[in-house]
């Protein structure tokens, strides 16, 4: 059993284990730590050689290569985990220490494919567990104070939504090709774990996938969309209290092969209306790439610069504009002043959570539909031009069945995640 059991132990430490060690790993244990109830017990990463920081934090704690024998071995002294690793392995470990009783703090955006945040989110709803989606902006105060000036009626109702980010997919052009020449992987990486879930395939060359290059790949990651999307379109969905999945989606790129995500993209969206929006429909339009909207119809004047990623929500009688992250702007007929929010440490207040027994708002159920609604969109970047109806409860796409097939994946012998019944 846990060491810490939610709402119970409250002078107890949370033990802990970081999975992910580096880069974003590293700035999730590190934020982790700082937290006077956090103990780390184990450690795992896939690459040893990304290891020495979290060694240094915790010389006593255990360091592994596999999240499975982690688990197995230690199971029962770890309390909660973090999963920062490449996007296509959040689900079967987030799930795996889920079923296992274990509270997760996972990356966004939370799972490689919609199949596989439906999953989680089932599991959730079974689980006496605590969650929280790695989107640490969320928490900041300008995120913050955007949704509430949104909701207390600054811009009155909202009657659309453009947002953007400048990312194009990392610069690459929607049509590489797998590195020529492979080399072996280096002796500290066990590459057969870090592929994990997708088809194998030769480990490249360094950085082609591994670190940080797997974003661009479809069987690793979604490109821009995948990257900043559950960023950029958390305040959308937190301002306009969106808990319904999207109607359709329809994509804009320039032009993609069966490998890699496009340069540029631009997703429109229709979403069921809310109480925060004019009608029972909502457009929401995605750019990437550096694609900027127009401000066409809005209270910005045309001649204003607009911020290299962010939102732009178009009210009845104002609009609001959002950088990410930066303060918003207020236009047209706004209240003088309005209230600003505290950033809230995001990380902290998980662990929190977890001592406490009390689940965040933006726990899975949440990072997990906003998660879906973002992934839709990389289905429909799939079929350029073409309107792609969605039906949330069976998750297909009626009218283009075979489009049904990229909700999930085909998962690589030994990697299968058992469905939550
Ligand atoms: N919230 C935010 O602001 C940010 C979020 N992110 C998110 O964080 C996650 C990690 O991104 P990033 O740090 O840039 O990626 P990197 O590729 O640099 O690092 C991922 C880390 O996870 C390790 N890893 C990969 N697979 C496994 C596994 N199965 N078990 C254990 N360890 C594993 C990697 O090892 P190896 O060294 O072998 O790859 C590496 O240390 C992504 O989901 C990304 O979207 C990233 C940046 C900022
Ligand atoms: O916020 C972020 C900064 O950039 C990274 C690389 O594109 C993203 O993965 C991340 O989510």
């Amino acid at each position: 059993a846990p060491a810490v059991v939610s709402g119970q132990n409250l002078n107890s430490k949370l033990q802990m284990a970081a999975i992910g060690c580096d880069a974003k790993g590293w700035s999730d244990t590190r934020e982790m730590a700082n937290h006077p109830q956090v103990q780390h017990v184990a450690f795992c990463d896939v690459d040893l050689s990304r290891t020495g920081k979290v060694r240094e934090l915790n010389p006593e704690a255990p360091v592994y290569q596999d999240y499975r024998k982690m688990f197995e071995e230690m199971g029962d002294q770890i309390d909660a985990v973090t999963v920062s690793t490449a996007d296509h392995t959040h689900a079967i470990i987030t799930l795996d220490a889920m079923r296992r009783g274990k509270h997760v703090y996972c990356q966004k955006p939370l799972t490689h494919n919609i199949w596989e945040s439906r999953q989680i989110r089932l599991q959730n709803r079974k689980s006496d567990v605590i969650t929280r989606l790695g989107n640490q902006i969320h928490s900041h105060s300008y995120y913050r104070t955007a949704v509430k000036a949104i909701q207390d009626g600054a811009i009155g109702k909202v009657k659309r939504v453009q947002s953007w980010c400048a990312a194009t997919g990392h610069g690459k052009s929607g049509f590489m090709d797998r590195p020529k020449n492979p080399v072996s992987p280096p002796s500290s990486l066990a590459w057969d774990l870090w592929v994990a879930v997708a088809p194998m395939r030769p480990y490249g060359v360094d950085r082609a996938y591994h670190p940080w290059g797997w974003r661009d790949w479809q069987d690793f990651g979604n490109g821009a969309l995948g990257d900043f999307g559950c960023h950029i379109l958390d305040p959308v969905f937190s301002a306009l209290n969106i808990t319904g999945a999207p109607l359709d989606a329809k994509a804009d790129h320039t032009g993609m092969n069966d490998e890699v995500w496009p340069a540029q993209t631009t997703v429109d969206y229709t979403f069921p209306g809310t109480e925060y929006t004019t009608g029972s429909e909502l457009k929401i339009t995605w750019n990437d790439g550096g694609r900027l909207p127009g401000v066409g119809g809005s209270h910005v004047p045309p001649t204003t610069a607009l911020p290299r990623s962010g939102s732009l929500f178009i009210g009845e009688k104002g609009s609001l504009v959002l950088p990410h992250v930066g303060e918003m702007r207020l236009y047209g007929d706004v209240p003088e002043e309005v209230e600003t929010l505290e950033s809230l440490n995001h990380y902290h207040g998980w662990v929190d959570g977890c001592l406490s027994g009390k689940q965040p708002s933006d726990g899975f159920e949440y990072g997990g539909a906003l998660t879906e609604a973002v992934l839709l969109g990389n289905i429909a970047v799939r079929y350029r031009g073409e309107t792609l109806k969605w039906d949330a409860e069976s998750l297909t796409i009626p009218n283009k069945p075979e489009a049904s097939k990229w909700v999930t994946r085909e998962y690589r012998e030994g990697w299968e995640i058992e469905p939550v019944a």
